[in-house]
């Protein structure tokens, strides 16, 4: 047999959160958290903050009932094997994927998520608007690192997040360690967001992402610190252009949801060895 037998793969990011996607049209893949974290490893897979493989909501054990069927379903893991339940980023490059691969047309679609559907807008010059749903304030909380505080609110954009916004030097953060959070407040985990204001329109972030570590980029999070730092402004609606080390997308929150606009780009596909994918 050839030795690039294995499944079908896609590489790519969403300003630098990066993803393989793997097509399981009929539902036949086995994805292990061990062929997870071996795809997502920079030194023996093909390296990734996470792994999006594309499954029919009804072909997917486990998916949420409010999802039809015969919708695209973003299967999301993470880099450590764990599921989450939205990826914002993940959700502009699967909706570039189905486009370029012919699974859906270009402009208006529907993707599930194990936080429900999200309806999509893909545009000719390769970004992505998603609707995210509403960014949900719900506690705050206080994490450290390296000794210091930071207080910070919780928010539910469908997955945990904890958004820390201030005056932060924001280039000086250790985030090589997971910043610790109060288990009674996210039992599940969180993403932590540090998020440093540059004027009403814009805001810096860096992020620690749940199951992965610190991410160039991550969609969620984006829309979690525009809330919290409007939240910090006194302001229920707006919008941010958020900042992060792998680009800049655009988020608007409104009374009823929000919508997060960014790149979406595809590096490239190939074949799995077959070998690789028995034993990785
Ligand atoms: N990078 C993602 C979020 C991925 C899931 C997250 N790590 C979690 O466990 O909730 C994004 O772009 O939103």
């Amino acid at each position: 047999m050839h030795a690039f037998g294995g499944p079908e793969y896609t590489k790519g990011h969403g300003t630098q959160n990066d993803f393989v996607i793997l097509p399981d049209p009929s539902g036949e893949l086995e994805l292990t958290d061990d062929r997870v974290r071996a795809l997502c490893d920079r030194q023996r897979g093909l390296g990734a903050d996470g792994v999006l493989r594309v499954i029919r909501a009804g072909d997917l054990p486990g998916a949420p009932a409010d999802v039809p069927d015969d919708v695209w379903f973003m299967d999301y893991r993470n880099a450590d094997g764990s599921i989450a339940e939205m990826c914002g980023n993940g959700v502009r490059v699967f909706a570039r994927y189905l486009v370029e691969s012919g699974l859906a047309e270009q402009g208006e679609l529907a993707i599930g998520t194990r936080a429900g559907v999200r309806p999509v807008r893909t545009h000719a010059d390769g970004r992505v608007t998603v609707e995210m749903g509403q960014a949900k304030i719900f506690g705050e909380s206080t994490t450290t690192v390296a000794g210091t505080s930071f207080p910070g609110v919780a928010i539910d954009v469908g997955n945990p997040h904890l958004a820390c916004v201030g005056e932060h030097e924001l280039d000086l953060l250790d985030l090589t360690v997971a910043p610790p959070h109060d288990p009674n407040l996210f039992p599940d985990g969180v993403n932590v967001e540090f998020v440093q204001p540059v004027n009403d329109d814009e805001v810096r972030m860096r992020v620690h992402e749940r199951g992965v570590g610190e991410t160039r980029s991550c969609g969620t999070g984006t829309v979690a610190a525009t809330a919290a730092a409007l939240h910090a402004a006194g302001q229920t609606t707006g919008r941010r252009l958020v900042h992060i080390p792998g680009g800049t997308v655009e988020v608007e929150i409104t009374a009823s949801g929000s919508t997060l606009t960014g790149p979406a780009v595809l590096v490239g596909s190939g074949r799995l060895a077959s070998e690789w994918w028995q034993n990785p």
